[in-house]
């Protein structure tokens, strides 16, 4: 008997969302792909409340529970979003398991991760050379000691960080509809 978990059942997922560590490239691929779908684009940056983000601007990390009204609030706007266009495209670090579970909880659907994979050193100089309203790049080597990549059974594409953008996003619409095309085969 197979011991490896079986991957999740493909259906359609009307919510992708961009996670990944600061600086991996979330709210540009995300925008992209969202270019690309004509869906709308929420960047999870903007539901954080007030105090998260002062937290970071602080350099002082988030926590679990700084995290999970936030996530909450991302995954209700994801879902009405959806409601009104058919697809909407997010980002959200969604850094461990249990966020991810917990947006598509929260969802109340299923969500496709596109995880953007790259080394500490990539993303720092890109973190090094952008210029973000609040978040510092001292915050960065928690974010990758926060980070838990996801599994084999959760529903997500990787992509790493050094192909381009558009390349990137190319990619997933792709396998998007690939997804779509395993559902018509069932
Ligand atoms: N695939 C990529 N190739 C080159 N540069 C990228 C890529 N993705 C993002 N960037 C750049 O890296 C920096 C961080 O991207 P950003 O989208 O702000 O990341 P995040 O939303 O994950 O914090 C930005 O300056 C962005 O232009
Ligand atoms: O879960 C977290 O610790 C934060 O959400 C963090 O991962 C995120 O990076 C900041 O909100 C800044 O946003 P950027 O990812 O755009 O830097």
């Amino acid at each position: 008997m197979s011991t490896a978990p079986s991957p999740p059942r493909f259906e359609p997922a009307r919510i992708i969302v961009a996670m990944g560590v600061s600086s991996s490239g979330k709210s540009t691929v995300g925008a992209a792909i969202a270019r690309r779908l004509h869906a709308p684009f929420l960047d999870g940056d903007r539901y954080h409340p007030p105090a998260n983000v002062e937290k970071m601007r602080a350099g002082i990390p988030l926590t679990d529970e700084d995290r999970w009204p936030w996530l909450e609030a991302l995954a209700g706007a994801l879902t009405q979003a959806a409601d009104r266009k058919g697809v909407a495209v997010g980002a959200c670090s969604a850094l461990r398991r249990a966020y991810r579970d917990y947006l598509v909880k929260k969802a109340g659907e299923p969500i496709l991760f596109v995880y953007l994979h790259g080394s500490r050193e990539v993303i720092g100089e890109r973190m090094a050379r952008r210029q973000h309203e609040y978040m510092p790049g001292t915050l960065l080597d928690s974010q990758f000691a926060t980070l838990e990549p996801p599994a084999p059974d959760e529903k997500v594409l990787q992509v790493e960080v050094t192909e381009p953008v558009e390349a990137i996003a190319t990619h997933v619409v792709k396998a998007a509809s690939h997804l779509r095309s395993f559902k018509r085969k069932q």
